[in-house]
């Protein structure tokens, strides 16, 4: 007899909409769970300079976690700035929406800027809008064959590599290197089916996922989806990462649910001029940061998030030596 599908129970059971399921086993959901631990045992002592060009709070504060019964899935919840988050998310609006990345829209369309077509007419085209549900980054990949290939392959953008490799690093999870992404845009009646990403050929190297906007329900099984997941709620600003045993795990998001807290809003500071040696970023980028504190840079960006979650799912694909595939 075949076993049970207990990854596809618990994911109808958030997914539907009446009754609303209740949200009592979510972890996160309060601060009161037991199993989450401190990751790091030795304190960060060090800020790492870069942090603060990347819209990141200092390495000293960041909290991240892990959990018992799920080794190797950390989450450092939302260790962003609110102008940081403003970065990012219209990044992925404005610039990494743009082809040549690749996109679900390609087939209806061959426009290279979504977001300035959403504006056209002076007020936003949200039909239109709506229908970007994904774009990917570097090495593209290939929905039906699920494989790479160097002739699908744009630049990786330079940004993202340096707060993957941060980020890595504060974790010693070390060499990083970014050559693939999938960014999702969700509304609030999308989901993601269950999956397991196992298209690179480097299976070891961990899986970096970054949340912004409204919330979700981000269920987290093992190897066969007979084993019943857990749910864990990621907020805006919260890197997840699947690493080591958790790396190849089945994982889905059955639903978005309205953000609590809107951290993109909170107090803005203009990011300092300094001299920084940055490996990837440039110089400029501190203006293209500091430009979303004014209201009317921001304002559309801040509508679009208001209704709307953003994900980017960063990846290694190469083995650490190798250079081509
Ligand atoms: O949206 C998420 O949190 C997960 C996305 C994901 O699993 C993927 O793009 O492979
Ligand atoms: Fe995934």
């Amino acid at each position: 007899m075949d076993r049970e599908d207990l990854f596809m129970k618990k994911f109808k059971y958030y997914k539907r909409n009446n009754p609303k399921p209740s949200l009592e086993q979510v972890i996160l959901f309060n601060d009161e769970y037991t199993i989450l631990k401190q990751v790091n045992n030795i304190p960060h002592t060090k800020n790492d300079p870069r942090t603060e060009i990347l819209g990141l709070k200092d390495l000293r504060v960041w909290q991240s976690l892990a959990f018992s019964d799920h080794p190797g899935f950390v989450i450092i919840r939302n260790p962003f700035t609110a102008l940081g988050q403003r970065y990012w998310i219209r990044k992925c609006l404005e610039e990494y929406s743009k082809s040549p990345n690749k996109r679900n829209i390609d087939i209806d369309t061959s426009l290279n800027d979504w977001w300035s077509e959403c504006y056209k007419s002076g007020k936003c085209d949200k039909k239109f809008q709506n229908k970007l549900r994904w774009t990917t980054l570097g090495y593209h990949h290939n929905w039906d064959t699920k494989v790479y290939s160097e002739e699908s392959k744009g630049i990786f953008p330079s940004e993202l590599a340096e707060l993957c490799e941060v980020v890595a690093q504060y974790l010693g999870y070390e060499p990083f290197r970014a050559e693939a992404a999938i960014v999702n845009y969700y509304h609030m009646c999308s989901t993601l089916s269950a999956h397991t990403d196992h298209s690179e050929v480097n299976l070891d190297a961990p899986l970096f996922s970054f949340s912004f906007g409204q919330s979700a329900i981000f269920l987290l099984g093992r190897h066969e989806k007979t084993i019943e997941p857990s749910a864990f709620l990621l907020n805006s600003g919260d890197i997840a990462i699947m690493s080591k045993e958790a790396r190849l795990c089945y994982h889905a998001v059955p639903k978005i649910l309205p953000a609590t807290k809107c951290p993109w809003s909170d107090i803005v500071r203009p990011v300092q001029k300094s001299n920084i040696h940055l490996k990837c970023m440039k110089a400029e980028d501190i203006s293209e940061m500091n430009k979303n504190i004014k209201e009317n840079e921001w304002r559309n960006f801040e509508n679009y998030i208001a209704e709307s979650r953003i994900n980017i799912n960063v990846r290694q694909v190469l083995m650490e030596n190798q250079i081509t595939l």
